[in-house]
């Protein structure tokens, strides 16, 4: 089934993501359903007709299970900080929704929804105020959330930073006095006291040394074991989804091209785009060479269009070796190749 790009989406009848929770035998905990999210671009001076809309994101939907980590890749403006923060109840989609057991969290969350998924953004230095101590950064969320009185406030925040690799000392320092290393982990503490059971990161790492990446991978790794926690990651660097992901998306312009097991997506993908995206960064380990890595890998032509007016069809097609006539006039749906769901029409050919 194809439809054009603006077209009302249709309530789903079956379940949008069937791999969800594979791994772990669980039931999603929170489901993406045909989020979209277009911003109005400010009009030129004297222009007539309809205001131009930025389409950031296009019809996205997913699932993720609890002790599940599913990565959205993909490069800049593809929407994936948009798609983060509808998650987060902290951008309101246009349309679609966000599910947790079977019920739509609205855009203005109860308290308890907003505990529910946790949003962790880039750059952890912005994410203390610099005049504040730690302990207060710590306390705040717990006393704004009505949570615990002082003393309890006390026991969970050191209970917490115990947990992400800290110590009681680090409570007492002020946000400057922490490393960059010291400070993603306090931005996970500070997440997780307020018990989600949904983190999104934005870009965990994009800011980290390489020694400090690695101690933050394993950290959410830890984290999803022992608390069962869904995670969605953010990220453009391809090599920290691979070592973090259970399932991973590649978004273009706005949409999915690929979902599936992070083992097939992000070593051997089957989407053009997809294939293109990982065929341009350097493989971490030589001895592996997947088709993405392969000589047919197809190379795309041209620049990202813009998301104010993105092609008929398929959004890919004007830069894709593959395109046809069917690529220009129809939007390809996400469909089964493989082991994977790909948004393609000749991906399988
Ligand atoms: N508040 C906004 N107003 C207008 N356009 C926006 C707004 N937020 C995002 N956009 C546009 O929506 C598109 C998607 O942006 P988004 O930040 O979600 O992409 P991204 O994949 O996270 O990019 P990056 O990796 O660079 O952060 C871009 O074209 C962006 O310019």
């Amino acid at each position: 089934m194809t439809r054009p790009a603006d077209a009302a989406v249709p309530a789903p009848a079956a379940p949008l993501d069937a791999d969800a929770g594979e791994a772990t035998g669980q039931a999603p905990i929170l489901t993406a359903r045909h989020l979209r999210r277009y911003f109005p671009v400010p009009r030129t001076l004297g222009k007539r007709g309809p205001a131009a809309q930025v389409h950031a994101v296009e019809d996205v939907s997913f699932d993720v299970a609890p002790g599940e980590i599913l990565a959205i890749v993909g490069e800049s403006g593809c929407g994936k900080s948009t798609v983060a923060r509808m998650l987060a109840g902290l951008s309101e989609p246009t349309a679609g929704t966000v599910e947790s057991d079977g019920r739509t969290l609205a855009a203005h969350r109860s308290a308890a929804d907003q505990r529910l998924v946790q949003l962790v953004t880039q750059n952890p230095r912005a994410a203390f105020n610099r005049r504040r101590s730690i302990r207060h950064a710590l306390h705040q969320p717990l006393r704004v959330h009505g949570l615990a009185d002082k003393d309890e406030r006390e026991r969970r925040a050191l209970e917490t930073v115990q947990r992400v690799g800290l110590s009681a000392e680090h409570l007492d320092r002020m946000p400057r006095d922490l490393s960059g290393g010291e400070l993603a982990r306090m931005v996970l503490a500070r997440a997780l006291l307020v018990e989600p059971r949904v983190l999104v990161l934005d870009e965990p790492t994009a800011s980290l040394d390489a020694s400090v990446k690695a101690t933050v991978v394993n950290l959410l790794l830890r984290l999803r074991d022992e608390l069962g926690l869904a995670i969605v990651v953010i990220t453009h660097e391809i090599d920290i989804a691979r070592r973090l992901a259970d399932r991973a998306a590649v978004m273009y312009l706005g949409r999915i091209a690929e979902l599936g097991p992070a083992s097939e997506v992000l070593h051997g993908p089957v989407h053009p785009y997809a294939r293109m995206l990982l065929a341009s960064i350097p493989e971490p380990d030589p001895a592996r060479t997947g088709p993405a890595r392969a000589a047919d890998t197809p190379t795309a032509v041209g620049e990202v269009p813009s998301a104010v007016a993105p092609p008929p069809g398929c959004a890919y097609h004007p830069r894709c070796p593959l395109a046809t006539a069917v690529c220009t006039a129809e939007v390809p749906e996400l469909r089964r190749i493989g082991a994977v769901d790909a948004a393609c029409h000749h991906a399988d050919a």
